[in-house]
C-alpha cells in the first residue's frame, strides 16, 4: 500500500473529512507523539522537527469506516488511526465507543496514543446553487449521523420534516451532493468538503454553538515496534514532560453487587485522580450489563499504576487503552 519508510495514517474517508483535517491541521498531535528529547532545542519549526526526528514521511490513506480504521491498526496496515471520541456539542460518539468494547476480541493491540482537538464548523452544501427562499426544494438531506445533533436548531429552523440520510463520513455526503445538479440534496459538512468535490456552500456556521470541537483519539498498535518511540514517553524532559496525561481504561463490574460500580469510582477518588470522561455501553452478553469506560487526567509520573492494579483487582474484566498527553492547549479551553 505504501514504502515502509513513510508514516501510515488512516482517516475516515473519503478525502476532507474533518477526521482528514485532523491530521491536515494537526500538526500538534505529531508534535505530541513524536517529540522526542534528542532533536536540537534551536528548531525554528519544532513540529515539523518532530516529524523530521521520526524520521519518516506521513502518508495518509482513507478508511470507509471506524470499524475498517481500528482493523487497520490491528493488522498493522496502518500506523496510527485518527478516530473521533466526543463532541462538545452532541456528545460521545457511540460507533468509536463500541469498537473500544472490543466485545470480540478483535482489536487486542490497539491502544491510544494521542488525542486532538479540532473546532468544528459545518456549512450546508449542495451541488448546484440555491437560495434560503428556495430552501423548500431541498427533500433529502445527507451527513454523518453525529453532524445532525451538532446542527439541530438550524435543521429544526429550516427542515423540520425533510428525509435525513446518514452516510459513513461527512466527505461522503459531500461527494453525493455534488453530483446532483436537481437542488433537491444538501450535505451538512465542512467548507473543505465542499471545495473538495467542488460543491456549493448554501449557508455557512450552522452548528448550533460557534465552539463545536471534536476530540479525536489517535490510535496505534501496541505491538508495533515502527510506532514504538511514538507512544507518550514518560522519560522525556522536553515540552511533553510538563503536560498533564490521560488514561482511558474500560471495565465490567459485578452487576448483582450493590455499590460495585461506587467502589471502583471510589478508588480514583481515594488516590486523588480527577475523572475527565465517563461512559457505558450494553455488555451484551446480558441485558442490562454495561462495559464502562472511564478517563482520568494525572501528572506525569504519577502513581497512576497502583491505581489501576487497585481497580482491576475489583473488576470482573479490564483493559488500559493507553495514557498520552493532554491535548488541550490550556485547561479548560480549546
Ligand atoms: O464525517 C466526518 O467528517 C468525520 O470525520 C466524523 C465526525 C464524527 O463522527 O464525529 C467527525 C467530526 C464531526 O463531529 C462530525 C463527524
Amino acid at each position: 500500500m505504501t514504502n515502509s519508510t513513510s508514516t501510515r495514517v488512516t482517516f475516515l474517508g473519503p478525502s476532507a473529512s474533518f477526521s482528514h483535517q485532523v491530521r491536515k491541521h494537526g500538526l500538534s498531535w505529531s508534535y505530541n507523539l513524536f517529540y522526542r528529547a534528542p532533536f536540537s532545542e534551536t528548531c525554528i519549526n519544532k513540529k515539523q522537527a518532530a516529524l523530521n526526528s521520526f524520521g519518516k514521511s506521513v502518508k495518509l490513506f482513507p478508511s470507509v469506516s471506524f470499524t475498517q480504521a481500528f482493523s487497520a491498526v490491528q493488522n498493522d496496515s496502518a500506523d496510527y488511526a485518527v478516530i473521533p471520541f466526543e463532541n462538545s456539542t452532541n456528545g460521545s460518539v457511540v460507533q468509536t465507543l463500541d469498537l473500544l468494547a472490543d466485545r470480540q476480541r478483535l482489536y487486542k493491540d490497539v491502544t491510544v496514543c494521542g488525542e486532538y482537538f479540532l473546532t468544528v464548523h459545518h456549512c450546508l452544501i449542495a451541488g448546484k446553487p440555491v437560495t434560503k427562499e428556495e430552501y423548500g426544494s431541498i427533500t433529502k438531506l445527507y451527513t454523518h449521523p453525529q453532524a445532525w445533533g451538532q446542527c439541530d436548531s438550524f435543521l429544526t429552523k429550516n427542515f423540520t420534516g425533510v428525509e435525513r440520510q446518514d452516510v459513513s463520513s461527512t466527505s461522503k455526503a459531500t461527494e453525493i451532493v455534488s453530483k446532483d445538479t436537481t437542488g433537491q440534496t444538501a450535505a451538512i459538512a465542512s467548507r473543505l468538503a465542499a471545495e473538495n468535490y467542488n460543491a456549493f456552500v448554501l449557508e455557512e456556521n450552522i452548528e448550533d454553538r460557534a465552539d463545536n470541537t471534536t476530540r479525536f483519539l489517535i490510535l496505534r498498535n501496541i505491538q508495533s515496534a515502527r510506532t514504538a518511540n511514538a507512544s507518550v514517553n514518560l522519560a522525556d524532559n522536553g515540552v511533553a514532560t510538563s503536560k498533564t496525561r490521560k488514561t482511558l481504561i474500560s471495565f465490567m463490574i459485578e452487576h448483582s453487587s450493590p455499590g460495585a460500580l461506587a467502589d471502583a469510582l471510589s478508588v480514583f477518588k481515594s488516590h486523588g485522580l480527577n475523572l475527565t470522561s465517563i461512559n457505558s455501553r450494553p455488555s451484551m452478553l446480558r441485558p442490562w450489563q454495561y462495559i464502562f469506560f472511564i478517563e482520568c487526567e494525572h501528572v506525569p509520573n504519577s502513581s497512576i499504576h497502583n491505581t489501576l492494579e487497585e481497580l482491576k483487582s475489583i473488576c470482573k474484566s479490564y483493559r488500559d487503552w493507553g495514557t498520552w498527553i493532554d491535548g488541550l492547549p490550556f485547561p479548560g479551553t480549546v
